[in-house]
């Protein structure tokens, strides 16, 4: 996979023309969203993975195989940030959701090991409101036994009320699980295109 950091953004004059399929990662702070998009891109440092929870503001478009872009947004309920700050990012957020046409679905991420978040739910319950399509990620998936592995993801599911078949599991340590994402990924790029088409 070839991919290129292209340009970050916080209001839609500075996004990169919307004419090619694109897919948002989303997570609460901390999730390993960084660690995911380098593990999925197979590079070291595409997107940054700090020590500093929080730390990307911006909105960060990358092209991915001259085919379609892979977009990094700031990780949300990350405690540390001022009330300004959380308002600020919710509006570009907002305006990002709102305005993205070429928006082919979300990468929702989750933590393996934990139920969804009030935060996470939210998202989730927004993503459905505004008829974007979901790919959720279970990330860490290598803190969790082999066996136990099934049943955190029927939770994940039922919680989110999301499919089991649209729900992967990842470890960024262990590097397994991202072929599957980039399957699915590939298949709902393919299915916006024609849908473009008709
Ligand atoms: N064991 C394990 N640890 C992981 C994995 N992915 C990320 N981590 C760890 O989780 C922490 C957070 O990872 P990041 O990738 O920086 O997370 P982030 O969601 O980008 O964090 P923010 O910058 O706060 O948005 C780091 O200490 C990572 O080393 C994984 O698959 N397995």
């Amino acid at each position: 996979m070839n991919s290129e950091f292209l340009t970050s953004a916080t209001k839609e004059g500075e996004y990169p023309e919307a004419d090619r399929p694109e897919v948002v990662v989303v997570g609460r702070s901390n999730v390993g969203k960084s660690s995911f998009i380098n593990a999925f891109t197979n590079r070291k440092k595409l997107a940054y993975v700090g020590n500093t929870p929080g730390k990307t503001q911006l909105i960060n478009f990358f092209m991915i195989d001259g085919a379609w872009y892979l977009v990094d947004v700031p990780g949300y309920g990350y405690a540390k940030l001022s009330k300004a700050q959380i308002a600020k990012l919710g509006r570009m957020m907002d305006e990002y959701f709102l305005k993205r046409k070429n928006l082919t679905c979300v990468v929702q991420l989750v933590d393996a090991r934990h139920d969804p978040s009030k935060d996470d739910m939210e998202m989730v319950d927004f993503f459905k409101e505004m008829h974007i399509p979901i790919v959720a990620v279970a990330t860490k998936i290598d803190k969790i036994p082999k066996t136990k592995r099934i049943n955190h993801l029927k939770k994940i599911s039922q919680k989110l009320q999301i499919p089991l078949a649209h729900i992967f599991a990842v470890s960024s340590t262990e590097k397994i699980g991202f072929e599957q994402v980039e399957e699915e990924l590939q298949k709902r790029i393919e299915q916006a295109k024609k849908m473009d088409k008709q």
